[in-house]
């Protein structure tokens, strides 16, 4: 293809630093490639490493489920806080909910906000003599997740009256070891990963450990064995029955030809409930780039916005814009063809309201026919000009139904690959770097300014408006 896709996926899987602004190859696929696959990075063969990490996540997981590691006072672990946020969180959180149907023993819980009532909110119900916390951060120095994991430090801490409970109840995953062992963790209790694995992309490696503890190592594979059958499907098939190709060039027909602004995901599956948000993160930092790979100024759109949330409660709140609205906004709907709630019944009108919204969506509703179905109601002619536009339905809007039999760990995996490498296509049509994200920088830098001016620190120049929130602030904080 013209935008050099079949370069780029060679260039992927040799390992080139295809993320050129940090100078990092791209590699989330070894972390699901087959154990004896090679792919090469510094003389190293990182799936011996992807492997060696998974070798010592299966001995703490198994020891963790089968109450053989216990808390500062003797007692096993029951419940796992995850703090983490971006990928460090909404990737584990979304497989978590999604594969709740396999998830026993642990009560697994995700902290990510720096709000103070989020972990406070969720501390309130817990023991810390059977709670184990994962610090879960790529770079081991985000905001968020390190005030939180200090909160938590001291929670223990505070119960348990001595420094050394911290190794029960802590462990760390994170390319910077150095940073989590000075936090306080126990070397051993710190799981590695990679600069060539993106915080986004990460769910698969040790990050994914509160996957692991939900549902057991099993399944976790099961996991990885979904995604990477998609991994052979994408680079082997030919583009036009490549399905994250086609996703791809959908989205992107909609996007630049019919300059959709924005792009729904309508999970039919409660267990996808938090499908939207990851995908989010995916393709909005992923592909919300304005810049081509060389640094000049796009000339095109690139990533719609992405939003949605699960059928049927979306349908009750903001479907109307979808039938009627001024804008044009292309849905993917997922949905199971057998679910795991013994409740038959209700599956069968879960998924007629699914099909009923593409229908409706594509097909819409004449003035004529609406004409003619308020004469049948006996209405007279003068309320059916009254209402008669009122209730048509434009049509001929766009929708993709992905439909698999039954949401079970594996097919999960190919599902989110999927999508993760139909991004990765379209930022290649797009000719953009979609595994960086300085956008996010900007706001970290100037929080810090200000944070340093509430703490009585130097004050910086700001703009009259940001100048008048400040004062307004610290009049009226808590004192
Ligand atoms: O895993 P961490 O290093 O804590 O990063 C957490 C998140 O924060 C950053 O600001 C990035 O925007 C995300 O890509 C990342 O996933």
């Amino acid at each position: 293809m013209e935008a050099g896709l079949r370069k780029m996926m060679e260039k992927m899987m040799n390992a080139e630093p295809i993320n050129t602004t940090e100078d990092r190859p791209v590699l989330h696929v070894a972390l699901r490639a087959h154990e004896r696959a090679k792919i090469i990075v510094k003389n190293k063969n990182v799936v011996t490493l992807v492997r060696e990490v998974l070798e010592k996540l299966k001995f703490f997981v198994t020891r963790v489920r089968e109450a053989e590691w216990h808390g500062y006072s003797g007692k096993p672990i029951r419940d796992i806080v995850n703090l983490g946020i971006g990928g460090s969180d909404l990737g584990p959180k979304m497989v978590c909910e999604a594969l709740k149907p396999f998830s026993r023993i642990l009560n697994v819980h995700f902290v990510s906000n720096v709000d103070g009532s989020d972990i406070y909110e969720t501390l309130k119900s817990l023991n810390p003599e059977t709670t184990l916390f994962v610090v879960a951060s790529k770079t081991f120095t985000t905001q968020e997740t390190m005030a939180n994991a200090r909160v938590a430090k001291e929670w223990v801490l505070n119960r348990a009256g001595f420094d050394e409970a911290i190794a029960n109840h802590f462990v760390a995953v994170s390319t910077n070891v150095e940073a989590a062992v000075k936090f306080g963790i126990n070397p051993e209790n710190v799981f590695e990963f990679w600069n060539w694995v993106g915080g986004r992309y990460s769910l698969w490696s040790a990050i994914g450990i509160s996957i692991m503890l939900a549902v057991g190592m099993d399944v976790f594979e099961e996991l990885l064995a979904g995604a990477k059958e998609m991994d052979e499907h994408f680079f082997s098939s030919p583009i036009e029955k490549n399905a994250p190709v086609i996703l791809g060039l959908i989205g992107i027909w909609y996007n630049n030809f019919w300059k959709a602004q924005s792009y729904a995901v309508l999970p039919y599956d409660e267990h996808l409930r938090y499908f939207p948000n990851f995908l989010q993160q995916l393709d909005m930092e992923s592909n919300g780039k304005s810049v081509t790979r060389k640094g000049d100024k796009v000339e095109y759109e690139t990533a719609p916005i992405v939003w949605g949330q699960v059928g049927t409660n979306g349908q009750h709140a903001f479907y109307q814009l979808l039938h009627q609205g001024t804008k044009m906004v292309p849905v993917d709907f997922l949905v199971a063809a057998e679910s795991f709630s013994p409740y038959k019944d209700m599956h069968d009108i879960l998924v007629a309201n699914c099909f009923a919204q593409s229908e409706a969506l594509m097909r819409g509703k004449s003035k004529k026919q609406v004409e003619s179905e308020l004469e049948q109601m006996g209405l007279k002619s003068k309320k059916i000009k009254k209402l008669a536009q009122h209730k048509v339905f434009e049509g001929n809007k766009p929708s993709t139904t992905i439909i698999y039999p039954k949401l079970t760990p594996r097919r999960l995996g190919s599902l989110i690959a999927m999508y993760e490498h139909k991004a990765f296509v379209q930022g290649v049509v797009w000719d953009i770097n979609s595994f960086d994200q300085w956008g996010v920088e900007l706001g970290k830098v100037l929080t810090q300014s200000i944070l340093n001016e509430f703490k009585g620190g130097k004050t910086h120049q700001h703009d009259a408006s940001t100048m008048a929130l400040i004062r307004y602030y610290l009049k009226h904080r808590a004192k």
